[in-house]
């Protein structure tokens, strides 16, 4: 399983990349929002982060409401770098955008999928990405975990890789990340904090802490 950095901040996204170990970033309106970052100034951020992690695909979302407004804006946000993936909320005017965009060679993230029928109807029509919310379902005490692996059963009956990938999205835990790994999600995108949590556990930093103090001893001993 690959893992993105589910987040606009541009310094985030800079030391998360430094570890060697992300494949990708996702941002969403919300996330943008939270940045500070004005209207006029989106684009020339989604730029910026596309080209802090030029070898990964950066996921910028549309705002717009009908398919002809989608199409043009993803054939706008892809012509910003070679890297930039389109992200659509799920709704029946992008799943028309999704095949128009296809058709460009432009590749769809699929956001705001809850259920397996969502996410079938995404990956038929064409899209690259699709990603199944977990946190949100917890949130009003359904199990988004359960839903997580009833999508990529499904995905994975009729969809390879090749089509399309499932994006575990909305993941808030190590736990989160953990149980979307062993289901076989191809993908977890995962928010900073999350992600440093995900470097620890008490007996690696205890581990740590003995190497550290045994090493100066021997240094000591010199
Ligand atoms: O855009 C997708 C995010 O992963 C959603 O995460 P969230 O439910 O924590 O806002």
């Amino acid at each position: 399983m690959k893992f993105f950095i589910d987040t606009a901040d541009l310094d985030q996204i800079k030391t998360a990349y430094s570890w060697g170990c992300v494949a990708g970033v996702t941002t969403n309106p919300s996330l943008y929002a939270k940045t500070g970052g004005k209207l006029a100034d989106f684009e020339a951020h989604m730029v910026k982060i596309a080209e802090a992690c030029p070898d990964v695909p950066v996921s910028a979302e549309s705002t717009a409401t009908t398919t002809e407004e989608m199409v043009a804006e993803g054939l706008r946000l892809a012509a910003l770098a070679p890297n930039i993936v389109v992200k659509l909320p799920i709704c029946a005017e992008s799943l028309a955008a999704t095949k128009e965009l296809k058709k460009h060679g432009v590749d769809v993230n699929m956001t705001l999928i809850f259920t397996v029928p969502q996410a079938l109807m995404a990956c038929s029509a064409g899209a690259r990405y699709v990603s199944p919310f977990v946190g949100r379902f917890d949130d009003i005490a359904e199990d988004g975990i359960d839903q997580l692996s009833a999508i990529v059963t499904a995905v994975k009956n009729y969809y390879g890789p090749e089509h399309t990938e499932i994006i575990a999205a909305s993941l808030r835990t190590p736990n989160h990340v953990t149980q979307a790994a062993l289901l076989g999600a191809d993908i977890a995108t995962v928010p900073f904090a999350a992600m440093e949590k995900c470097l620890h556990h008490p007996l690696t930093d205890a581990g740590l802490a003995a190497f550290e103090a045994d090493w100066a001893k021997v240094s000591a001993a010199e």
